[in-house]
Formats: structure tokens, C-alpha cells, sequence
């Protein structure tokens, strides 16, 4: 998959600017605060509907404007594809191959990307939720259902949490709340089955990815931990049982305790949680192993690779681990984008982009 042109209207620190992209390796070099991550953040705008610096598309439009558009056509093996997406008074709408579409999940997946960003480092230092978004993330591109699930299931919660904390909780009928129990397993059995089967597909691919990064000396282990259990049929099989027998804690704590809202990826280097145990260099190499390993799942599954943008990356990797990406992306023929500024390292490849100010020459 590639991207062939971009254009971006009234985008960020661009009021009107269009790039032809190359395939390869495609080089934005600037001085700092030039506008090269908001090339990066308008390509995963268009793909994935969501920027992954903000929430609100407000931060997004270009000082004072009151609408921002984005164009891009794409290549695969065996079509083209335009994407356009439009903000405009608060609404969005998203075209593909100009033809509108009505939800979310219409278009994300169409081409598929990855993205990498030193701030990826959360998924191990971070949270148990950094690691469940990194997951859902990747879902929702390979399977446009797994949003709406996530949809769904979140509204459940918020109703069930809502009726926890009214007045009227202490008195509750217990059968009100077993009737958002049983839509709490319903989509919650789902959404675990989905980020259960990745996280063995990513395991199965990160395996000999992270021996080749740690020349055979270190063992990385990647399990979904689904309602604290490993055993994915036992917490299925347990979920009911798990929400009954919590069922006056949650009333006592006012909160919803139980469903994959909670869960997390255990990942252990050598047995041992990463997140506590794994140093700098070591913890930067999981999630470098887990992107190429993300990378090489949509390729099994699309018969093609995604584009893969790299924001900054570089500079933050070491010697071997940096050729070792450079040497996966270009034996793969990954289409790259890479930011990075002209003090930093110098590539052998591909095609430079200079960007100052919001204005963006090729070098010829
Ligand atoms: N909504 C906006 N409208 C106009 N300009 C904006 C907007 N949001 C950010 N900018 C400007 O965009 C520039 C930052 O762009 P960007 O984050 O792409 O920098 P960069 O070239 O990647 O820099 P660095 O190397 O420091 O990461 C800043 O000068 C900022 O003022």
C-alpha cells in the first residue's frame, strides 16, 4: 500500500499544500516546529479518522479557519483509492473514492498504517489501557466490527456506571443490573476473543522478531490477561460468576469491576514483566518489535504491507536497532515516511523533502 499525493487545505500550519509521495523511503527533513509530524498526523487523520495528538478536531484547523480538508490517493497491488475528509462546524465527513460514507468503520482499514513515535513507549511503561489501545487500534483496521463493539460495549458501561452512582443504587432491584451484566458479556466475551486472537498472532511473529533484536539472548513474551485470567475459555467460561460475585462491590464503589475494560498484555522479557524490569534500550526494542511485528500481520492478512509512518523515531533508536528497522523496511519495500531533523543521522535512501514553515520542496 502507498500513498501517492496529499493534500492539505487549511490543515494544522498548512493553508494549501499538496505532495507528491514517492515509493520507498520518503524523508521530511526540517529544523524543529517546521510542520513535518503535522504531515504525518494528516496521513493518520485520513486513514484512521482520529489524530493521535488530540482529541478534538478543533486543534487541527489552521489558526482561525473554520474548515480543514484533507485528500490523499492511494495504491494497492490492484487499485486506486481516493480518501477525502472534510471538517466543517463540528461535523466531519469522510469520502472514499468520493462517495460518502456514513460511520467510522466505512473506511478505516481501507489502507491500512502504522505508525511509531517515541511516545509508543507507554505501551510498556504506561498503563494497562495504553496496551488494550494499542491492541483495539490494530483491530479496528484489520476488522471494522471491533469498533462498533467497542462502541456498544463502552455505552453499556457508562449506563451501568450511571445507575451505580444514582441515588437509587443502594435500592436497586439486583435484576436491573444483571440486565447490563448480560449485555456487559455479551460485547465484552466479543471484544476478548478479538484482542485474544491478535495478541497470539503478535506473539507468534514477535518471537523471532525480538531473538533477531536481541541476538538470541532474550526471550519476549506477549499474553492478554482477560479478567486477570490467562486461560481465555476459563475467564469466559467464569464471567458471569466474576460479575455476581462483585456485584456489591460495585455497588459499594459505585464503579463497574469486572469486563475487558480492566484487562491487560502481560509482556515479560525473560520471564519477568518488562515494564519493571526491562531497561530503556531493551523496552524501546519490544515495542520497535512489536510495530514490525504488527507491520508483518496486516502483510499475511492484506497480501501487503501497510505504510508505515515513523515520527522521530530514528534518532532514538541505537546503531544495530536502527539498520535493523531500516534493513526490514527496505527488503520489504515498506512505503516510509520518516521526520527527522538535518542534524540527525544520515540515510543512504530515499527520496528528501525539505519542510520550512509549512512549505515542502522535494529535492531534485
Ligand atoms: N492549528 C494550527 N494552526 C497553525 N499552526 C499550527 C497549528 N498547530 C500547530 N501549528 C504549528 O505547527 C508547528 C509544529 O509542527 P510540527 O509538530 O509538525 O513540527 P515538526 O516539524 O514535526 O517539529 P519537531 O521537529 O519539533 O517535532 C508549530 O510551529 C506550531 O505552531
Amino acid at each position: 500500500m502507498m500513498i501517492n499525493n496529499l493534500r492539505l487545505q487549511n490543515f494544522r500550519n498548512y493553508q494549501d499544500v499538496t505532495i507528491k509521495f514517492m515509493p520507498g523511503i520518503n524523508i521530511l527533513m526540517g529544523d524543529n516546529g517546521q510542520g513535518k509530524t503535522n504531515i504525518i498526523e494528516g496521513i493518520y487523520y485520513l486513514l484512521t479518522g482520529k489524530s493521535y495528538r488530540v482529541q478534538r478536531e478543533q486543534e487541527l484547523l489552521h489558526w482561525d479557519q473554520s474548515e480543514f480538508h484533507l485528500f490523499g490517493d492511494f495504491l494497492m497491488a490492484h487499485h486506486k483509492v481516493s480518501l477525502e475528509s472534510h471538517y466543517k462546524d463540528k461535523r466531519k465527513i469522510v469520502k472514499v473514492n468520493q462517495v460518502p460514507c456514513q460511520r467510522l468503520s466505512d473506511f478505516v482499514g481501507t489502507i491500512n498504517v502504522i505508525f511509531f513515535s517515541p511516545d509508543d513507549l507507554v505501551m510498556i511503561k504506561g498503563g494497562p489501557s495504553e496496551r488494550r489501545r494499542f491492541l483495539d487500534l490494530h483491530i479496528a483496521q484489520m476488522r471494522p466490527g471491533h469498533v462498533s463493539l467497542l462502541n456498544s460495549y463502552n455505552k453499556v458501561l457508562q449506563q451501568k456506571s450511571a445507575l451505580l452512582k444514582s441515588f437509587a443504587a443502594k435500592s436497586l432491584k439486583y435484576s436491573q443490573l444483571q440486565l447490563w451484566n448480560e449485555q456487559i458479556i455479551k460485547y465484552g466475551q466479543n471484544i476478548i476473543r478479538n484482542r485474544v486472537e491478535l495478541t497470539k498472532r503478535l506473539q507468534s511473529v514477535a518471537d523471532n522478531i525480538y531473538g533477531n533484536l536481541s541476538s538470541q539472548k532474550e526471550k519476549l513474551k506477549v499474553t492478554y490477561m482477560a479478567l486477570g485470567n490467562k486461560n481465555i475459555d476459563e475467564a469466559i467460561s467464569k464471567f458471569p460468576q466474576l460479575l455476581d460475585d462483585k456485584l456489591e462491590q460495585e455497588i459499594d464503589r459505585q464503579m463497574v469491576l469486572v469486563g475487558p475494560h480492566r484487562d491487560d498484555v502481560q509482556i515479560l522479557l525473560n520471564d519477568k514483566p518488562a515494564r519493571l524490569y526491562a531497561s530503556q534500550g531493551q523496552q524501546r526494542s519490544i515495542v520497535l518489535c512489536l510495530k514490525l511485528a504488527e507491520l508483518e500481520l496486516i502483510r499475511q492478512e492484506k497480501e501487503e504491507y501497510p505504510i508505515l509512518l515513523l515520527d522521530d523515531v530514528l534518532s532514538e533508536l541505537d546503531r544495530f536497532r536502527r539498520d535493523y528497522l531500516m534493513n526490514f523496511i527496505e527488503s520489504s519495500r515498506i512505503q516510509t515516511l520518516i521526520t527527522m531533523t538535518s542534524a540527525e543521522i544520515h540515510l543512504e535512501s530515499g527520496t528528501l523533502y525539505f519542510v520550512e514553515k509549512g512549505h515542502i520542496r522535494r529535492e531534485q
